[in-house]
């Protein structure tokens, strides 16, 4: 079958087509579904080729992907920046690194530039300023081909979610391949960075990152006592010994070392540790415990996360307290602006150089310390028993150095600089005689041997010539000008010069001068290189004038002192004025409560006397009605009293007449109701001292009841028997008439 018998077959009205192509003539519609039918076909086909080729290879290659966050990535980076191919790439972006502070293998990466492309890469500044150089490489998401041992490496830089990638592909049997490029490469960056120490800082994220790689400091830059010097180099050493650790674990002793270097500030605590990590040729990780992302958890991570053989720098160990002063989680609330400037402080105490190298632009990693301090809360949860718990809880690092630096060792918790935590503490003090002497000479080294004969020599020829001319008394007034002015302008030339060409005798004693002339214990080693350094031009010029800058110093601080005492007198009669402000506002407040108390008061007062007025009242109407009711009453008992009488009367005429004209037996019924009357009339005082009482006769109709008063029987409508009485009582009196 054809193309076109195939399209047909497969479109379900194809044949009907057909059809009416023969009828109708729509020969026009074929060539669109044909090309339509082919495309199709031949761009699936494509796709599928491609996915089994990807497959295929795929299937043969071995990927090693790096991260950035861990530090294969910068190995490999310094490996890739010396490699010519990687430089070869048609797309790529630029970024720089200052002279003074860059990453390993930017630093590589900028020398192999600057061999291919000359040093267009770096525009050096007549003025002096730390250059920019820019760096050069490829573009993310590309894919270059490099040989490595016999085999071809895909290498290919990525970033996602921020964090860049490395990708390293290589068609082999076994993975040995790439584990021999990240050894090679670890082993490059090593020698490269033999005369560097690495510095990394602790982020928020629980890790570290580097910050920045600095020249090792020698030791003897550092003026510290030797015996002091000597001491803390063996033991580091001996810890560091690979026996050590079998040594440690054989007793039962963790295998750490705590160093405690306390006291005043500028004496040298971190340029110490700075040169015994170059000394030891360790790294240095950095904790800074102010820092508000710090709490219990993310320290404990950190401290799990520092690798054996380094050197663990937690500065101002009292500022982490500040916060915190007790085993509990206590926050004492130190303002959040105190606590990034503290932590901005302690980063910059590391990074300023010993050897006044200022770092200009400090290239982090993408997560910057600074940035993420700063987004984040102040929700710092870091106790002291945080603290202890991950200096040597279980979790935490062997092998490690840690040193703390203080200037106030009283603020420090016992706890925290107990032997185990802090092993072998040590006092830095301010300038003694012995110090001033030893930085005067590390500042002015005496000039070689060579050098200062000449300049003697030369001095010797100059007094020499001085002297002759002297003595030849001949000469004419302008040629003796003349020569004078020449002879003076030699001797300072010589004088500037021997202000720096000193031998080391010479030196020494004016060393001992500058020492003499200032005060011991008094100024700190870092004040006093701050004053040589205003001088390092002139040794002698730094001797000549050390006593008016130790005036001129202690001036400075009386007028500081005075300063500070004014400012806090200030702030004590600002705090006083608000204080009495306080206390008058609240006693304005106080009386303005009492009076309305006491109005208050009054009110209610007012409104109780109105109320007992009320009641009052009430009562006397409620006397008055009584009384009316009560006389009522008795009128009424009055006017019964009459009637009955008068009753009484009409009946016993009533009687007597019956019974004399036909006398019947009395009925059972008749006898009853007498004897009822009767007792009732017998008991008239005891009904009426308690109540009315009434009874139902046989004789009275339903509109009204005979009642017994004190005065005797009445009879009562019987619409006021209900307010007078209940037929209870009746009922009561009743049966008590019948058991009678
Ligand atoms: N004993 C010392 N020997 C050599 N240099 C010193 C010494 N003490 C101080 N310095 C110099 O003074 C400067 C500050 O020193 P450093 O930062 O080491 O002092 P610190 O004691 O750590 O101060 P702080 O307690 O304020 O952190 C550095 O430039 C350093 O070179």
């Amino acid at each position: 079958m054809d193309i076109t018998g195939f399209a047909r077959s497969l479109l379900p009205w194809g044949p009907q087509i057909n059809q009416q192509n023969q009828y109708a003539g729509f020969g026009a519609l074929y060539d669109p579904i044909k090309l339509f039918v082919i495309g199709g076909t031949v761009e699936t086909s494509r796709r599928l080729a491609s996915s089994a080729w990807s497959h295929f290879i795929n299937s043969f290659f071995l990927t090693a992907h790096f991260s950035e966050e861990d530090f294969p990535f910068d190995w490999l980076m310094h490996w890739l920046a010396k490699q010519p191919s990687w430089h070869r790439s048609r797309e790529f972006e630029t970024t720089t690194c200052s002279s003074s502070s860059h990453a390993l293998w930017k630093t590589a990466q900028f020398d192999a530039d600057a061999e291919l492309w000359g040093e267009n890469g770096q525009e050096d500044d007549p003025t002096g300023k730390p250059s920019m150089k820019v760096v050069f490489r490829p573009t993310l998401d590309t894919t270059h081909t490099i040989f490595f041992k016999g085999h071809w490496l895909r290498v290919r830089r990525s970033r996602t979610s921020g964090i860049e990638t490395l990708s390293i592909s290589v068609i082999a049997r076994s993975n040995t391949i790439l584990k021999a490029l990240v050894l090679q490469a670890k082993r490059e960056y090593e020698q490269d960075s033999e005369h560097r120490i690495q510095i990394y800082f602790a982020d928020s994220h629980g890790s570290f990152r580097w910050t920045d790689s600095r020249h090792k400091r020698p030791m003897s830059s550092i003026v510290l006592e030797e015996e002091t010097k000597g001491m803390l180099l063996n033991d580091c050493k001996d810890f560091l010994r690979p026996e050590s650790e079998k040594w440690y674990a054989d007793r039962g002793i963790p295998y750490r070392r705590g160093y405690l270097l306390w006291g005043v500030p500028g004496s040298g605590k971190t340029s110490s540790i700075h040169a015994m990590a170059g000394e030891l040729d360790l790294d240095i990780y950095v904790i800074t415990l102010s820092s508000s992302w710090v709490n219990d958890a993310t320290l404990a991570s950190l401290m799990a996360r520092v690798p054996a053989r380094c050197i663990l720098l937690l500065e101002d160990l009292d500022a982490a307290f500040t916060r915190s002063t007790t085993r509990s989680k206590k926050d004492t609330g130190v303002p959040r602006e105190q606590q990034q400037q503290q932590q901005q402080q302690q980063q910059s105490s590391l990074l300023m150089d010993a050897n006044s190298m200022p770092y200009s632009s400090t290239h982090m990693h993408h997560h910057t310390l600074n940035s993420h301090s700063q987004s984040l809360t102040d929700t710092n949860t870091l106790s002291l028993s945080g603290l202890l718990n991950s200096l040597d809880g279980v979790a935490a690092s062997e092998g490690r150095l840690l040193f703390a630096t203080t200037n106030h060792i009283t603020r420090l918790d016992p706890a925290l600089s107990r032997p185990g935590r802090m092993d072998v503490w040590i006092e830095f003090r301010n300038a003694t005689k012995w110090q001033m002497e030893s930085l005067f000479m590390n500042f002015f080294p005496s000039a070689p041997r060579e050098a200062v004969e000449v300049l003697e020599r030369e001095e010797e020829a100059l007094e020499a010539e001085r002297a002759d001319r002297l003595a030849a008394t001949s000469t004419s007034a302008s040629m003796s000008a003349s020569a004078s002015a020449s002879t003076s302008t030699s001797t300072s030339t010589l004088s500037g010069a021997r202000a720096q060409i000193m031998s080391e005798p010479a030196l020494r004693v004016l060393a001992k001068k500058f020492a003499d002339t200032i005060p011991a214990d008094e100024f700190s080693v870092a004040a006093l290189q701050g004053y040589l350094l205003k001088h390092k031009t002139s040794c002698v010029k730094a001797v000549e004038e050390a006593g008016a800058w130790v005036i001129s110093e202690r001036e400075l601080r009386e007028r500081l002192k005075r300063e500070k005492e004014e400012k806090e007198r200030e702030e004590e009669r600002l705090r006083l004025k608000e204080e009495e402000e306080e206390r008058k506002r609240e006693e304005k407040e106080g009386w303005r409560r009492k009076r309305e108390e006491r109005l208050r008061l009054v009110k209610e007062q007012e409104e109780m006397r109105a109320e007992e007025e009320e009641e009052r009242l009430e009562r006397k109407e409620r006397e008055r009605r009584e009384k009316e009711g009560k006389e009522g009453r008795e009128k009424e008992g009055k006017e019964g009293k009459d009637a009955k009488k008068e009753g009484a009367k009409k009946d016993k005429d009533k009687e007597e007449k019956e019974k004399e004209a036909a006398p019947a037996p009395p009925t059972a019924e008749k006898e009853e109701e007498t004897l009822e009357a009767s007792m009732l009339r017998d008991t008239p005082a005891s009904a009426a001292s308690t109540a009315p009482t009434t009874s139902t006769s046989s004789s009275t109709s339903t509109s009204s009841v005979n009642t017994a008063t004190p005065g005797g029987w009445v009879r009562i409508p019987a619409s006021q028997v209900q307010n007078f009485v209940k037929e209870e009582m009746v009922a009561a009196v009743l049966s008590q008439a019948k058991e009678v």
